[in-house]
């Protein structure tokens, strides 16, 4: 999916959620352990029932790749299930030397290789830029590098200065000259608050993958007041506040509840582009 077609979902759904699948399979309604697949199937009746509320889907990989072969397996038929309309994260955080890099931009960019292929694949950018770049020759395909995260451990070193600029200031410019904003977001923590005012300074048209409401605490309403910009330019992601909304038989529904309490706030911003 490119740029302009993700413009246009999230202004036909007037959303910008992106629904996070971090499926953990101690945490899945036990009446499904007896299915062939739990997780995937977990997965289905979430996707089924978020599908008209979310213009994207994030699967992050650490739940999948825990469980060996068989997590793969359900990754694969997740990613499989995506609806076409929807933009696609595989939430990896890979970032490696030029010729690793490459085997993970095929993993999840390449279907003829992996039987995936993911619009994009989050990158962790500490390796710089020979890391990053073999996840943008691939057409039409994003990378989205970490900036300022939203974890305690942001602090340890995303904001330490060097040449007048903190670290994560120094990522958002030196990384707009390995892309552009057809094929780089950037990820910054729904918790970082103003910072996004400073983000903005930087990269004022790229999408940012925004992380960190629901569960984390983060204020969708503080995300859209200083970090969106006419092009809406976010993707606020919600993980377990949605898909572990209700342990019962009624989980898909409660998802589907909470995924539209999240539209519903989302369609007043989107309202005012
Ligand atoms: O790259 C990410 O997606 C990410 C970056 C970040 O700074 N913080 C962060 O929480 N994430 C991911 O976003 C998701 C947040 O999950 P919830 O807190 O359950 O909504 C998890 O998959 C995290 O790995």
């Amino acid at each position: 999916m490119n740029r302009k077609e993700l413009i246009g979902q999230i202004r036909e759904k007037k959303s910008f959620l992106c629904v996070g699948l971090d499926t953990d399979i101690q945490k899945i309604p036990a009446f499904l352990l007896n299915e062939e697949d739990p997780v995937f199937e977990f997965n289905k009746q979430i996707i089924d029932a978020t599908r008209e509320f979310a213009v994207a889907y994030k699967i992050n990989t650490a739940f999948y790749e825990s469980r060996g072969i068989e997590g793969w397996k359900s990754l694969i038929k997740t990613w499989e299930y995506l609806p076409k309309d929807c933009f696609s994260i595989a939430d990896a955080k890979r970032g490696d030397i030029g010729n690793t890099s490459e085997m993970y931009a095929k993993a999840f960019f390449n279907i003829e290789s992996s039987g995936m292929s993911f619009d994009s694949v989050t990158v962790a950018p500490y390796m710089g830029a020979d890391s990053v770049k073999p996840f943008l020759k691939f057409p039409e395909k994003w990378a989205i590098i970490l900036a300022l995260t939203s974890n305690e451990g942001s602090k340890d070193f995303q904001y330490l200065s060097s040449d007048g600029n903190m670290l994560f200031e120094s990522v958002l410019q030196k990384s707009g000259e390995w892309g552009s904003k057809e094929n780089i977001m950037f990820v910054v923590g729904a918790t970082r608050g103003e910072d996004f005012l400073t983000i903005r300074k930087h990269v004022p048209d790229h999408f940012l993958l925004v992380p960190g409401v629901g569960a984390q605490g983060g204020s969708l309403d503080e995300v859209c007041r200083y970090g969106m910009n006419k092009e809406c330019g976010l993707l606020v992601n919600s993980s377990r506040a949605i898909i572990y909304a209700s342990s019962g038989t009624d989980f898909a529904e409660a998802a589907a509840a909470g995924a539209q309490a999240v539209q519903q706030e989302m369609e007043k911003w989107v309202r005012e582009l």
